[in-house]
């Protein structure tokens, strides 16, 4: 069996929403990933899958759970631990692409390798490969405007993964596309995150492609639950 990129033990979440009460969405979940992974993450609106997210990708800290991804241990991490981990072993992928504008498909998938202060040409190389790993070898100087919706998701997905993480985190990263590019977008997305030997975790509503994950996970009352493919 592959390695475990991700495991997370007895992680909760609480928000404080006025007059002294708090709310309770996270109670309690376990979840490891192994390398070359891909899992879905399901469950209804408001149980909890961006918070989750969120907390695996070090973007609150967590003082309770036991986290710890490739291998580094973050319960109680410093925040310039978690900062550096989710520049260097987390990649992430939204709903929405938050591509630069300005930049080309290139230029906006090198950037994260300049932020680590590589070469430009270093960064172009790897930036380029990604990029016709993901098809798009004929689109690297186009601006974000110039691409469809597809397009442009495949360009952050190459982003997210160019600084060569160990975990791609996402976040309906099909939710704006139709139901073809959705399912075009999503098998690039695993097709690449199965050769770089990435763990992949990806929430979705869409329940179609959640079966075409290895695993898929719902979140219900706090909890997670691993759902055999059928119930999925
Ligand atoms: N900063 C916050 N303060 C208070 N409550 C919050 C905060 N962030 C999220 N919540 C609440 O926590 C619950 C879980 O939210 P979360 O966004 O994690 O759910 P989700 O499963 O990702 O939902 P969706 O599928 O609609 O995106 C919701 O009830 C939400 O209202």
């Amino acid at each position: 069996m592959s390695e475990i990129v991700l495991s997370l033990k007895g992680l909760t979440r609480s928000y404080a929403v006025g007059g002294g009460k708090s709310l309770e969405v996270l109670k309690g979940v376990d979840l490891d990933l192994r390398a070359g992974e891909v899992v879905g993450l399901i469950g209804p609106s408001g149980s909890g899958k961006s918070s989750l997210l969120h907390c695996v990708g070090l973007l609150e800290a967590s003082e309770e759970a036991a986290l710890t991804i490739d291998g580094e241990d973050f319960k109680n991490a410093s925040e310039a631990a978690r900062t550096r981990a989710r520049l260097h072993k987390i990649g992430f992928v939204y709903q929405f692409h938050h591509l630069l504008p300005e930049f080309t498909a290139l230029g906006n998938v090198a950037l994260p390798q300049r932020v680590l202060k590589r070469p430009l040409k270093e960064a172009e190389a790897k930036a380029k490969a990604l990029l016709e790993q993901l098809g798009l070898g004929e689109r690297l100087d186009h601006q974000p405007a110039q691409l469809s919706g597809g397009e442009q998701q495949r360009v952050a997905i190459a982003r997210a993964l160019v600084n060569a993480p160990r975990l791609l985190l996402a976040d309906e990263p099909t939710g704006n596309l139709d139901p073809q590019t959705s399912q075009q977008v999503f098998e690039a997305l695993r097709d690449i995150v199965k050769s770089q030997g990435v763990a992949a975790l990806i929430a979705t509503h869409n329940l179609e492609l959640a079966s075409h994950m290895d695993r898929v996970v719902s979140l219900k009352d706090g909890k997670l639950v691993e759902l055999s493919k059928a119930d999925a």
